[in-house]
């Protein structure tokens, strides 16, 4: 067995990370070895501070038969049954509603994406959403929301204000996850807990009112709490809350920089971006306008699923997860000390040219074929017993923003923007593009060409028969 200090560079050596010695490992072969064998004494190993401001019982945290107990109750949350009849509908509608009016504006998009994926998931969780914002007027802001009495009556630049302060302590506690854990007052770690502490006593009120009333709500919430209606899962309200955080913290950013760079590198693909407009060109043609997108039709985006697995390659939007050991072991060849981290670094295999031929190339077409998806060293999501439970959500979710932002807008940069993959993909200062409707298609096989003019609120809009016009809207 090889000593530490013999190896300081290859694809497996030695580090520190936050003042923990780490392991780094890049070889693919150990890396599925790890991620497989948690049983082994290869357990998460998070910061102390993430597991702080996460909760203990948050399910990063646990181990064992506990860990088994909470992500079945979530992967039941998660799965494909909810996603179709509950989730589903819900992205649709909001997507929907979101995308409308981008025309001829200048976005920000990595912006826009943040703000649509925090806000969606408010709907997943709170499905009578007037009831946690009159819940949140009373904890935090008072005053703003007071007069509100229905959904339907929230303006939704009141509702994007109000959650948009929910978001400010729930931004915090994300900053305070990636500190050092040093509790003194101006720290991140002290204002992240601070926030958790805010948002969990929020969430226990919130909890405490729905366990006083009869009715089983059907969102996200009512579902942690009722375990569907058998009550199977039995989670104390201390679970519930810390499975909340976890679910706004793992789906943050992941699915907004992935949609982000999706939109980026489909500009620089034309070609890719004419075979997923016609994607999903096809699907508008079977409905009419005001026709939601269901399960099939999400099922039959397979190209799209193939843009969403090479961004999340091609950009790496998870560098790697972090493991530690619960006691002294062997790993390729060397003794890895009891308690030391692990950092499963899965960026480099994501380049790899024989598991990727030409890495470097945005290729979507490579992962036509289904197989690509269960090959031994696909780690976009995670894998083993901790392979990403909202893997499934995440892809319907961006699939239904490229959804109705491909079929509604064409776009171009404004150029000069910087954008960062590395040690996090970020456009430092925004990644701003024009944006301009694309003529529309009824069921009947008419062009109406988006809005020729806008007078106030009222838009005109001018029917053209197809043989006019020709199909222009692929490019
Ligand atoms: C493109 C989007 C996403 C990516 C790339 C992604 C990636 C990952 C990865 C790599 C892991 C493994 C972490 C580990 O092994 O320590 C993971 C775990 C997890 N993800 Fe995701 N994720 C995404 C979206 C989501 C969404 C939308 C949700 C929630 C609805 C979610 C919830 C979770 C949870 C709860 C875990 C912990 C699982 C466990 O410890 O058993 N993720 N994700």
């Amino acid at each position: 067995l090889l000593r530490w200090n013999e190896i300081r560079h290859g694809s497996f050596f030695k580090s520190h990370i936050l003042g923990c010695p780490t392991i780094v490992s890049m070889d693919p072969e150990t890396n599925r070895y790890i991620l497989m064998n948690e049983s082994k004494g290869l357990v998460p190993g998070y910061p102390q501070s993430m597991l702080d401001i996460l909760g203990k019982s948050n399910i990063a945290a646990v181990h064992g038969s506990t860990h088994r107990h909470i992500r079945a109750a979530l992967l039941s949350l998660l799965c494909p049954s909810i996603i179709r009849s509950q989730l589903l509908p819900k992205l649709d509608d909001f997507m929907r509603c979101h995308l409308s009016n981008w025309d001829n504006t200048l976005i920000d998009i990595q912006q826009k994406t943040k703000e649509v994926f925090d806000l969606v998931f408010f709907f997943f969780f709170f499905h009578n959403v007037e009831l946690f914002l009159r819940y949140l007027c009373c904890s935090l802001f008072v005053v703003q929301m007071a007069f509100l009495s229905s959904l339907n009556q929230i303006a939704s630049i009141e509702w994007e204000s109000m959650s948009g302060e929910f978001m400010l302590e729930f931004f915090k506690l994300v900053l305070g996850t990636l500190s050092l854990p040093i509790n003194l007052p101006g720290t991140n770690y002290h204002r992240g807990f601070q926030a958790r502490k805010n948002i969990v006593s929020m969430l226990r009120r919130l909890v405490e009112e729905r366990r006083a009333c009869p009715e089983t709500k059907h969102d996200m919430l009512g579902f942690l709490m009722n375990g569907g209606e058998e009550n199977r899962y039995n989670l104390t309200d201390e679970e519930i809350i810390d499975q909340m955080i976890a679910i706004l913290y793992s789906g943050y950013e992941t699915v907004s920089t992935t949609s982000m760079m999706a939109v980026k590198y489909l500009h620089d693909h034309p070609n890719a971006l004419q075979e997923l407009r016609k994607e999903h060109l096809a699907i508008r043609e079977r409905k009419r306008a005001e026709d939601p997108i269901n399960w099939n039709d999400f099922k039959s985006m397979k190209f799209t699923r193939s843009v969403i697995f090479e961004t999340s390659r091609l950009a790496t939007i998870v560098n790697g997860v972090l493991r530690k050991t619960t006691q002294d072991m062997e790993l390729n060849g060397f003794v890895i000390p009891k308690g030391w981290r692990i950092y499963v670094y899965t960026r480099e295999n994501n380049y790899d040219p024989c598991l990727y031929p030409d890495p470097l190339a945005f290729n979507p077409w490579r992962w036509m074929d289904k197989s690509s998806e269960s090959q031994n060293y696909f780690f976009m999501f995670g894998g083993g017993t901790r392979q990403c439970p909202g893997k499934e959500l995440g892809i319907a979710e961006i699939s239904t923003f490229l959804h109705y932002f491909v079929t509604r807008y064409r776009w171009e940069e404004v150029g000069g923007d910087k954008l960062m993959k590395f040690p996090r993909v970020e456009a430092p200062n925004g990644l701003h593009i024009r944006v301009s409707s694309l003529p529309q298609i009824n069921k009947e096989g008419s062009y109406w060409s988006n809005h020729i003019a806008t007078s106030g609120t009222c838009s005109v809009w001018y029917l053209f028969p197809i043989s006019e016009i020709g199909d222009e809207r692929i490019w």
